[in-house]
């Protein structure tokens, strides 16, 4: 049975009591740190120190998710900070491949983030590579906005082409994750839940990783179903 694993987005934690914040979900699975450029979108938060922080003060592993144009550029940088696990988009990169082999070769594990719009099929050709794929259920550049109901037909369709391809990446969903429909999320396919405003919105965010976790494994029996 696959686990349902939580990744808070430290996007809506206090950024001015952050080392608080990460002791307060040290039941997380992940920390979701996510990169944005002011570019690919219209926000502009983390740059790799704010990695390097969370590194030295949690043992939880680093989700980072690079919402940046040209990623090739500055992969290395979040590497080298300690990243756990790195995705880009597929809108952003050129060199897919090149950044993925980069990644594994740097010990670090590797996925693609699709955007609400881009479809499925154009991960054909590289899904034998990766570690994760990333379904934005939500346009990126801010938290604590509504999800997407048509994630739902993506991560069917997703679940189909991993089976095609006899693999099994981790199967991560972002944006709007919430009690309200963590379990349904599940059953569609996912496994890893971003979770930003349900978590650092709540008066008790490891109550609330807790919470989640539980409610989306209910949805794990339904996968398939
Ligand atoms: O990548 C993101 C936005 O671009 C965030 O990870 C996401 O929006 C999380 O926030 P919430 O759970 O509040 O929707
Ligand atoms: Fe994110």
């Amino acid at each position: 049975m696959r686990n349902v694993k939580i990744s808070p987005s430290i996007l809506s934690a206090d950024l001015g009591n952050l080392a608080g914040d990460l002791e307060k979900i040290s039941n997380a699975d992940f920390i979701h740190i996510d990169v944005m450029d002011g570019h690919f979108t219209p926000n502009l938060t983390f740059g790799p120190e704010v990695v390097r922080v969370a590194k030295r003060v949690s043992n939880v592993p680093l989700d980072v998710h690079m919402m940046v144009s040209n990623p090739e550029e500055s992969i290395d940088w979040y590497a080298d900070a300690g990243a756990d696990l790195i995705t880009v988009h597929y809108e952003a990169a050129t060199h897919l491949h090149r950044i993925v082999s980069r990644l594994h070769d740097k010990g670090v594990q590797a996925g693609v983030v699709l955007n609400p719009a881009t479809p499925v099929c154009l991960l054909e050709s590289i899904i034998d590579d990766l570690d994760m794929v990333l379904l934005m259920s939500v346009n990126p550049g801010f938290g604590g906005q509504k999800y997407i109901e048509a994630t739902y037909a993506k991560l069917r369709e997703l679940t189909a082409l991993c089976k095609r391809h006899g693999v099994d990446p981790m199967i991560e969903v972002d944006g709007g994750v919430g009690m309200g429909n963590i379990e349904q999320i599940v059953a569609a396919g996912a496994n890893v839940l971003v979770a930003g405003s349900a978590v650092f919105g709540s008066q008790d965010p490891a109550q609330a990783v807790f919470d989640l976790r539980e409610a989306g494994t209910r949805g794990i029996a339904k996968q398939n179903a």
